[in-house]
């Protein structure tokens, strides 16, 4: 005999938890299984304790332009054992709420992970089956793991959060999204930082944005070293070498972070016998109302071949249980206006097509506003570097495709612009509009 609900959700990250809760508040009876703690990679290793670094590393960087402007300033130090013990009380207090928010809802969590046993069965290792009309994957991804040889002396980001103190030397391999903004966090926080990167920098960014963000990281003292396809890493912990194809050696390093993307948690769920397609990186093949090959099971967030970003993950849950609980059959997220941010030091934005994408699709019709301006603090305090801002219009009426931005604040000027964009923003929406001056936003008001 196996307890019945009306939903039952594996995985209480971003996406399932989203799911979960909205499927309560409209009425259904769920269960919520998860291992590990709630709130998933985005509470408990990812966005959350990042941004928690992000801001301490504004900080070291406000004070070393504090100095340049004039302040008399005595060496920043950062107390690490109590900074650490700080963002992870926070971080303890949201899954703290979150649970009570679970309990209030009636939702039964379960601490345990569960796999399918048929198109409306889940079943914990213990044995014990639990049955409803609708099963949402939502297992999220985790860092992936190279098969070489000594890989086991590098940590992957879930590690990086426990660290008892900073690393001098790093070596962070990849380019993308968690090994840029690491860099960046760790050079700030005043540790020496390789980057090596087997081809391109964040790549599906606008490539003239992501270049002028390696100039300025460079010009912050961060190595980034190209084209080097890591092969081997030697020595003991504390003491790292890193060989490269060619028979380049990097370090010695105390540190090093393996960045190298993340792989879905869809192994060992029992999809394949249910004949739940995948992709050859495991991601569960969804269509846009997150069904997934099999009636009765959907997918939602990492675990899906969609974005990875939470929002994206909340987004697709919330509409799923919609649809399924709510009764709204044609409920889905609009997922044609994804902004995003990469953490890094200066920030960099992005929402809709980069110029490269924005060619291909629309050709000639595509008008491209470029900008480079230098903060007002910046030369007040004597530096030249340069920030991009970057607009991509297209046809007679000039429908905004894509905003770039690059530059101190674009973290948080980017959101209003990407609402706006999804209500369909024109140039000369922009031009019409009195801009906020002296400000970072006002750039993509003044392009030409
Ligand atoms: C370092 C880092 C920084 C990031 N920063 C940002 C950011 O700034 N902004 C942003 O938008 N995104 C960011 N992301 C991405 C974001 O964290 C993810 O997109 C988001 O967490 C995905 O949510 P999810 O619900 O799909 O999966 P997850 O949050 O990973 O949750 C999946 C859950 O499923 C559980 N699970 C796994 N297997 C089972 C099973 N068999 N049964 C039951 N439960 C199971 C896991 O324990 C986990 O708790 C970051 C990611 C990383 C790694
Ligand atoms: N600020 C944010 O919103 C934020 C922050 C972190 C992560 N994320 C999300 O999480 C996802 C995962 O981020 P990520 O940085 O782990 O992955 P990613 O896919 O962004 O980057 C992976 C990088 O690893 C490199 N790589 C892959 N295999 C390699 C190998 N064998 N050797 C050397 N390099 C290799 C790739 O070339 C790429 O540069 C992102 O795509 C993003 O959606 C978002």
């Amino acid at each position: 005999m196996s307890e019945r609900f009306d939903l039952i959700v594996l995985g209480a990250g971003s996406g399932g938890l989203s799911a979960a809760q909205h499927a309560a508040r409209l009425g259904a009876r769920v269960a919520l299984f998860d291992p590990d703690a709630l709130g998933g990679t985005c509470v408990n290793r990812g966005c959350v304790p990042k941004k928690a670094m992000w801001f301490a590393a504004q900080i070291a960087d406000m004070h070393r332009i504090g100095a340049e402007i004039g302040f008399e300033t005595t060496s920043l130090r950062l107390d690490w054992a109590r900074f650490r013990t700080l963002r992870d009380q926070y971080i303890a207090g949201i899954r703290h709420r979150y649970a009570t928010r679970l309990d209030m809802a009636d939702i039964r969590v379960m601490a345990e992970a569960a796999r399918l046993a048929s198109n409306d069965m889940v079943v914990t290792a213990q044995g014990t089956q639990f049955s409803a009309p609708h099963i949402v994957i939502a297992t999220g991804a985790r860092p992936r793991r190279l098969d070489m040889q000594g890989f086991e002396l590098g940590m992957l980001s879930d590690q990086i959060f426990m660290l008892d103190a900073p690393p001098q030397h790093i070596a962070i391999v990849g380019g993308g999204y968690v090994a840029v903004e690491f860099a960046c966090v760790m050079r700030s926080l005043g540790c020496q930082v390789d980057l090596l990167v087997r081809e391109n920098l964040l790549t599906g960014f606008d490539l003239e944005l992501v270049e002028a963000l390696a100039v300025q990281m460079q010009s912050h003292g961060i190595r980034i070293v190209r084209n080097t396809q890591i092969k081997a890493a030697r020595g003991q912990p504390g003491e790292v070498t890193l060989e490269a194809t060619g028979g380049v050696e990097h370090g010695i390093y105390d540190a090093v972070l393996w960045a190298v993307g993340r792989v879905p948690n869809s192994d060992d769920l029992g999809l394949e016998q249910l004949g739940v397609e995948c992709d050859e990186a495991g991601h569960v093949l969804v269509d846009a109302f997150q069904n997934t090959s099999v009636p009765g099971i959907y997918a939602v967030g990492d675990v899906t071949d969609r974005r990875a970003l939470t929002p994206v993950a909340v987004a697709a849950g919330r509409a799923l249980a919609e649809r399924l609980i709510g009764g709204h059959a044609d409920a889905k997220f609009d997922d044609s206006v994804i902004p995003s941010v990469v953490f890094s030091e200066p920030p960099l934005g992005s929402v809709g097509l980069t110029e490269q994408q924005a060619r291909a699709r629309y050709g000639d019709a595509v008008n491209v506003h470029t900008g480079r301006y230098t903060p007002l603090l910046w030369m007040v305090a004597g530096r030249s570097e340069q920030n991009v801002v970057k607009l991509l219009s297209v046809g007679e009426e000039r429908k905004v495709v894509g905003i770039h931005v690059l530059g101190p604040g674009s973290d948080e000027l980017l959101q209003g612009f990407a609402v706006a964009m999804q209500k369909g923003l024109t140039w000369q929406d922009l031009k019409s509009t009195i801009a906020i001056h002296p400000t970072a936003a006002e750039e993509l008001l003044l392009l030409h």
